[in-house]
């Protein structure tokens, strides 16, 4: 009954989309009812031109009414077919109307998600998603409805007539279609229903496995594995596969026989049938009609399979609508970045965590518990601590990638979430690890982060950022088209790029999540002196690494499990002895190592 409820919602949900176009569907399905009809009166007319020829026999003279017949045959086979294109001609406009402003309303939809939503749905995967999901719901409205529509018009006018010429002949023809019909839907409905939502769910892992699998082909390949080293990929075909076996063998197999034998062969129930009556008829002189009844039913009973073949088609294009709707609506419910009414103004840079706690949805031990710190205008602070501390979950919190789940997070003063979204990303400059360069030139790519800024201002920018190396080798300087014809740059030289970027952003607050590895000795020299011109002078937060880095910070915070667990200048870190300290002696002992393996090596 909920499951019902539910599909006549999803049906109304996505004919909403369709807007005024909505009508049109309506329209569509209206025309391909009456052109289900017209399609039956050439069958009657068979029966009326061979009822007058047999009343007539053997004065073929007198069966006026036979060319009439005839062409009216004609006219309503051929206006039924007019009619059903013209149908279909408006179910399509209303399905192409619908799967557009699906799309439309989804990427709409999504640009006012909170940045964090694209860490774990990429942009370029949530767009596939749309548009995979919005095509397969043009195929339910553009055909499906309209087949479904005609077809329980087709079957109620069957019913009728195949009552009004002889009843028993009649009930022969239905018995068949209504064995075939039970057959069919037993492979859907009860504790099939929930086998075969099982082995859809397997086929969506095996899609999903796949995709990850496609992503991870270069590790695949760099470690010399199989397909099967990739066990989730592995085990998501071994399931289909189990599941698809029982699926196919043990619940459809049987029904699936029945059908097709009792949809193929509508007339099983027929030939006893009228071998049964013959005697009667013959007896009572009415053997003529018998006979005419019986051809009629015969060639009738042929359209049986094809309206079941349409509820086949019909019934699995819901299914397919159905979960292609499910995925619309996840994305439809991605959560949304609130803006404020009434949004206020900073009054200066400085950042401040009061009491806050943050869970990403789906996790059950929150990424920061109870985590308060300041940052004063102009100064630096170091998040350090162990992996999966919290260090990136604290920062991303300042640019409301996502907003807090308890507490507040405050830039100048303001609690972030009542600033103009726009102001605040003037306000902050982040560059993280998994900041990316577009495939378009250097020059682009820094332009970018500020669209009134002059010619001048980036090669200034690219120049502060240590860049100058770069574009000198590029054969089109800052003009040079980067990621094609071969202008590729190292991680090194990406890094500075970027940093260009955040340089030329000028914002006075800047997140800096520094890299752990660069590419060699050089490029890390020249990133070192990059980082120094984008902090200088403003307030800074820097997740850090190397802890080199920080032995300059005003303050180090040391997260561990999203607590703080210290904090302090270096000194006193180093003088109190804790977690700090001993990530101190470790972190030089690692470069020890690292010095004496070289020299050896040289
Ligand atoms: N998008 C996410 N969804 C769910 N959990 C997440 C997500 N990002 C991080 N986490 C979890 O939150 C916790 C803190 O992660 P975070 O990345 O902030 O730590 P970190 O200190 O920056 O680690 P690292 O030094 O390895 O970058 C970890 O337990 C991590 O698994």
């Amino acid at each position: 009954m909920e499951k019902e409820k539910d599909k006549n919602n999803n049906l109304r949900v996505l004919l909403n989309y369709a807007g005024s176009y909505k009508i049109l569907t309506f329209i569509g399905l209206i025309l391909s009812a009456i052109s289900m009809l017209c399609s039956m009166v050439p069958y009657i007319c068979i029966w009326l031109v061979s009822k007058q020829l047999i009343d007539v026999a053997p004065n073929w003279t007198n069966a006026q009414n036979v060319t009439i017949y005839g062409w009216l045959a004609f006219a309503f086979a051929v206006g039924g077919i007019l009619i059903y294109f013209l149908g279909l001609m408006c179910t399509h406009l209303a399905a192409f109307r619908t799967a557009s402003n699906i799309r439309k309303q989804g990427v709409k939809h999504v640009t006012k998600a909170p940045l964090g939503y694209f860490d774990s749905n990429a942009s370029g995967l949530i767009r596939g998603r749309l548009d995979a999901a919005a095509a397969e719901t043009e195929t339910l409205l553009a055909h499906n409805l309209a087949d479904i529509i005609g077809t329980i018009v087709l079957f109620i006018s069957m019913l009728i007539i195949m009552f009004i010429f002889d009843w028993r002949m009649g009930a022969a023809c239905v018995l068949a279609a209504v064995i075939s019909v039970i057959a069919m839907f037993s492979m859907m409905g009860g504790k099939n229903a929930k086998i075969m939502a099982e082995y859809q769910a397997a086929l969506d892992r095996i899609s999903k496995a796949g995709t990850e699998y496609v992503r991870g082909i270069p590790v695949v390949k760099i470690f010399q594995q199989t397909v099967y080293s990739f066990k989730a990929f592995k085990d998501a075909i071994e399931d289909y596969s189990v599941k698809a076996e029982h699926y196919q063998a043990d619940i459809c197999r049987k029904p699936q026989s029945i059908n097709l034998t009792f949809t193929e062969g509508a007339f099983v129930f027929l030939v006893p049938v009228a071998l049964f009556l013959a005697p009667d008829a013959i007896s009572s002189g009415t053997f003529a009609e018998f006979i005419i009844n019986f051809a009629f039913y015969a060639v009738f009973s042929a359209i049986i399979s094809t309206a079941l073949a349409k509820i086949m088609f019909a019934a699995s294009g819901i299914m397919l609508a159905n979960t292609a709707l499910g995925r619309i609506n996840t994305i439809m419910q991605a959560p949304i970045l609130k803006t404020p009414d009434n949004p206020k103004v900073p009054i200066d840079n400085k950042v401040e965590f009061v009491d806050v706690s943050f869970t990403y949805d789906g996790s059950e031990t929150p990424a920061l518990s109870n985590v308060s710190f300041t940052v004063e205008a102009g100064q630096t602070i170091a998040l350090v601590g162990p992996s999966g501390g919290g260090k990136s979950t604290a920062a991303s919190l300042i640019p409301r990638f996502w907003d807090v789940t308890s507490g507040v997070v405050k830039v100048g003063g303001v609690d972030v979430t009542q600033i103009d979204p726009h102001i605040l990303m003037d306000q902050v400059a982040f560059v993280f690890q998994n900041n990316h360069l577009f495939k378009a030139t250097i020059f682009e790519n820094v332009h970018i982060s500020k669209p009134e800024a002059s010619r001048q201002d980036v090669l200034n920018a690219l120049s502060a950022a240590q860049c100058d190396d770069i574009i000198k080798k590029l054969p089109n300087g800052v003009d040079t088209l980067i990621g094609s014809e071969g202008t590729y740059l190292s991680g090194g030289e990406q890094q500075r790029v970027i940093l260009a970027r955040a340089i030329l952003k000028d914002a006075p607050i800047v997140i800096l999540d520094e890299a752990t590895a660069f590419a060699d000795p050089e490029n890390e020299v020249l990133i070192q002196k990059a980082f120094a011109e984008l902090t200088r002078g403003r307030t800074v937060i820097m997740i850090a690494h190397r802890l080199s880095t920080v032995v300059n910070a005003d303050n180090i915070i040391v997260l561990k499990e999203g607590n703080i667990v210290e904090h302090g200048t270096h000194k006193q870190l180093i003088e109190s002895k804790g977690l700090y300290f001993k990530m101190w002696n470790d972190y030089n002992q690692a470069i020890q190592w690292k010095i004496t393996s070289r020299k050896e090596a040289l």
